[in-house]
């Protein structure tokens, strides 16, 4: 089978994928979760004129000219509005949320005044308007505040709770079962036996799943054999979506494909142009889709990010691009690439008034754990791309798991 193009790998992995169900949660249970639905405003904001300041309100026509002599005839707090009227020559002592009494058109900044028992003189003049915040200003009764497929930041839990909403319909979260593969594999915390090495590739794709929203479902460590792999995913039926690491290549122990197919897998495509992870294999278990993820732990990680986070953005309903690339200028020159698109770890500088500058690492082994945590961004060669000077533009993709 051919190297399949990353897009067309992309292409597949989402064609037929659709959002997940809906459930209620509250404000406090909202956060990173995906909005199902529109949120609309219950209410008005702000839902009377208000002062936006500590000091009076006044009818703007009686401070026009300065200094001007006015009498206090009462108080207005937020939560407790002043009842009466404020009549020619009048005004009333507000603070900033409060409700801005009839009659009253501006409101003075108490720095602006001076006080002696019911006389106040207002020093500076106020037009119309001046320092109050209107009913409405912010949104009305029935405006739409949020688009269903948005992510729920702080600033949009900020809004739908001040749009009197208590609870909001948000996307069930895609359960990732995440099944580790190698006779080779301890559990972090034990000690490695001959030949042995830690399995940390589940932890970190156990992490980027949660980062994207997911539900991250560790089915521990599958021997090298067919028995045990099949038995092993068979116990992840229930996932949304299944993800293999290791096994994946044409190793004799790399027995996950056969372990699938015996499983009933439709496999779709094996083996990607890409660097790192090239071996991953897609199919479909019934309504499962799965990702056979190469061992190497940035091949695991890197096609993660490349094509787990957009399918599990579309199971979520996300209506944002899953991939965020941008520009870069190289610091150095570059050799032409291969015929696989080459995810390359590099660290971006900024720039002021120009576009960052981004430094390919020393290393570029799809093993080196340490490259990758210490990089900022994937610079992304294209397949075949010519050698690169200094100053050239490059796409970069930021890491952000
Ligand atoms: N003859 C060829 N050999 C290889 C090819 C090839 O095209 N022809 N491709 C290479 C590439 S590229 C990759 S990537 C790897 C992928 O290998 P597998 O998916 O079969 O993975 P394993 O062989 O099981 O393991 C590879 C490597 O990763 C370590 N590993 C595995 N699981 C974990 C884990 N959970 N935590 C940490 N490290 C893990 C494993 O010990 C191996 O060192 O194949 C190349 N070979
Ligand atoms: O695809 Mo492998 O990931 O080049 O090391
Ligand atoms: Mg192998």
């Amino acid at each position: 089978m051919a190297l399949l193009p990353v897009d067309e790998a992309l292409r597949r992995i989402l064609d037929g994928a659709s959002a997940l169900g809906t459930e209620r949660v509250d404000l406090l249970a909202a956060a990173d979760r995906v909005l199902a639905e529109d949120v609309t405003a219950n209410l008005t904001q702000p839902p009377f004129d208000a002062s936006a300041m500590d000091g009076y309100a006044v009818r703007a026509a009686d401070v026009a000219s300065v200094p001007a002599a006015l009498e206090v005839i009462g108080e207005s707090n937020a939560g407790g509005p002043f009842a009466g009227e404020v009549g020619p020559s009048q005004t009333v002592r507000i603070f900033t949320g409060a409700s801005v009494p009839q009659g009253a058109d501006a409101v003075v900044i108490q720095e602006d005044t001076e006080r002696a028992g019911d006389s106040l003189t207002v020093r500076e003049a106020a037009k119309p308007g001046a320092n109050i915040r209107r009913a409405g200003d912010d949104f009305r009764i029935g405006d739409t505040l949020l688009r269903a497929g948005r992510l729920l930041d702080a600033s949009a839990i900020t809004l739908a709770a001040a749009g009197g909403n208590a609870g909001i319909s948000v996307r069930r979260a895609p359960v990732v079962a995440i099944l580790a593969t190698g006779d080779e594999l301890v559990e972090p915390g034990r000690t490695p036996g001959p030949g042995q090495i830690v399995s940390s590739n589940p932890y970190g794709l156990a992490a980027l799943v949660r980062r994207f929203g997911g539900e991250p479902w560790l089915l521990g460590i599958a021997a090298d054999t067919l028995e045990d792999l099949q038995a092993k995913l068979a116990t992840a039926a229930d996932a949304d979506i299944l993800v293999t690491i290791g096994g994946a290549s044409v190793g004799d122990r790399d027995l996950v494909k056969p372990a699938l197919e015996a499983r009933g897998l439709a496999l779709d495509f094996w083996k990607v142009a890409v660097r790192p992870g090239k071996p991953m294999l897609f199919g479909r278990l019934a309504a499962q889709r799965v990702l056979g993820l190469p061992g190497n732990p940035l091949s695991c990680l890197i096609a993660a990010r490349l094509f787990l986070v957009p399918l599990m953005f579309r199971l979520l309903g996300r209506t944002d691009a899953p991939l965020d690339e941008r520009a870069a200028v190289l610091a150095h020159p570059m050799e032409a690439n291969g015929p696989r698109q080459h995810y390359m770890r590099g660290t971006l500088e900024r720039v002021a008034g120009a576009l960052p500058r981004v430094t390919a690492l020393a290393s570029q082994d799809s093993s080196h754990m340490s490259a990758l945590a210490a990089a900022d961004v994937l610079i992304v060669r294209p397949p075949d791309a010519p050698a690169a000077a200094p100053g050239d533009t490059v796409r970069v993709l930021p890491l952000d798991f």
